[in-house]
């Protein structure tokens, strides 16, 4: 028997008991919960990651949502234990949910959200910081200077790369990696190659446009009398390993890219190249890289996400060449009380039997806070399976509206 879980009520007498496995940011999306006739229980352990028990024990025997965190394990054993309470609302507190088993989802008929769009701008800004700083040392400079170690300015002291004209490599250029991919190449005039099993068509009008009657960074910096940057979709993933200087990964998580980053893509990496992931920890085998960042002391990388978090592989924290953060990438204020907003809608959505929002990657009527969210649900991944219909105006899909 599990112990009980400790929480917090909202709106003792709601009709709807829709629990939330953390406290999250912000108030409003307790408030939009509330309006709508919500009790809202949020659990308040001081443990960070609760296990399936701790959750069955918060499910109880009634519950009609239940809003999670990417750190659980949402499989078969708490998507029966949501529907056994009378659930069919889920929404992962992130855009991505490789910790979800959707076919589990899709058997108890629970509804599966996520949170996108509201994180694509603040998680590329930290893969942008994440290369900045490998690129100048940073933070070796920053240790360096409070371990009183700075006797005066030097030739050779903490030399780095220059980003301009080098080459960016994206592999997974979907919203987050198009985002960070247009910082690199407008901010630093780098040329982009990336890899996607689709075409990342938007990303590559921006940076030369379709014909010279449509503007595009490109031509702008050619008007301005610069070497223009230029764009390239590899057709291979090593293409982008063999040519890039620096390399950001933003693939979901999945069986395809597990390990996508292994000993041997390594090796054909730039021996002074850079490697940044923003994406998901076993995107990247971690004892390969912390080999491979001890046999090449020039090759550097910028990590938010770790293959066993929150542990880090042995050998990695000791590498001088490694930049490491807590998987802070969605980490700005107005970002994580967007992503609970989408979270508490999409489950709030499911419960009143609302459609789903026809784009996914246009959520910000959902994010005003100046007006009441859309009648909808932001972002349901298993939609289709369990037929939920989108949400339309007067016969328009609603992205055509905004
Ligand atoms: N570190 C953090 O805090 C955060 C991490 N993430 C991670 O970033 C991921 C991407 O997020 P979004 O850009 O919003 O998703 P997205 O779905 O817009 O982009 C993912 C891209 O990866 C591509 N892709 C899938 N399989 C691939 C493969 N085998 N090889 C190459 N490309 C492949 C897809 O075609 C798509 O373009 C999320 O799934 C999540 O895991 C997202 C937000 C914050
Ligand atoms: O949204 C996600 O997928 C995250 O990793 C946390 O922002």
């Amino acid at each position: 028997m599990a112990k009980p879980v400790s929480i917090e009520v909202w709106n003792p007498n709601g009709k709807y008991r829709v629990v939330s496995t953390k406290s999250m940011p912000g108030t409003r999306w307790i408030n939009l919960l509330v309006q709508q006739d919500c009790r809202v229980e949020i659990c308040t352990e001081k443990k960070t990651i609760l296990s399936v028990e701790d959750i069955i024990a918060l499910i109880g025997n009634k519950c009609d949502g239940v809003i999670g965190q990417l750190t659980e394990d949402w499989g078969d054993t708490l998507f029966s234990a949501l529907s056994k309470a009378g659930g069919k609302a889920f929404s992962n507190m992130a855009v991505g949910y490789n910790n979800v088993d959707v076919d589990a989802a899709n058997k108890y008929g629970v509804a599966v959200g996520n949170t996108p769009g509201v994180l694509t701008e603040t998680t590329a800004e930290l893969a942008a910081s994440l290369s900045l700083a490998a690129s100048r040392r940073i933070v070796e400079a920053d240790g360096f200077m409070r371990a009183g170690l700075y006797d005066g300015w030097l030739p050779h002291l903490f030399v780095g790369n220059l980003l301009k004209g080098q080459t960016v490599g994206v592999i997974g250029a979907g919203r987050i990696g198009s985002a960070y991919a247009r910082m690199m190449i407008e901010g630093f005039k780098m040329n982009l190659i990336y890899y996607d099993l689709y075409q990342a068509t938007r990303l590559e009008k921006f940076v030369t446009g379709m014909s010279d009657s449509i503007f595009s960074y490109g031509q702008f910096l050619k008007a301005s009398g610069e070497e223009p940057v230029t764009w390239k979709r590899a057709s291979s993933m090593d293409e982008v390993l063999q040519v890039a200087d620096v390399i950001s990964l933003h693939p979901i998580l999945d069986k395809t890219t597990y390990h996508l980053i292994n000993k041997e893509r390594l090796s054909k990496m730039k021996k002074e190249a850079i490697l940044i992931n923003c994406s998901r920890g076993p995107v990247v085998d971690e004892e390969a890289l912390v080999e491979h960042l001890r046999q090449n002391p020039m090759f550097r990388v910028g990590l938010d996400v770790f293959e066993d978090e929150p542990y880090m592989k042995p050998g990695l924290a000791d590498m001088k060449n490694a930049i490491v953060v807590p998987h802070i990438a969605s980490a700005s204020k107005w970002t994580r009380e967007g992503m609970a907003t989408l979270a508490a809608l999409n489950v709030l959505g499911k419960i009143k039997g609302y459609p789903t929002w026809s784009n996914p990657n246009a959520v910000d009527p959902f994010l005003d806070e100046k007006s009441s969210p859309p009648s909808a649900c932001p972002s349901i991944v298993n939609a289709k399976a369990l037929v939920i219909v989108k949400y339309r105006i007067a016969g328009f899909e609603a992205l055509k509206m905004i």
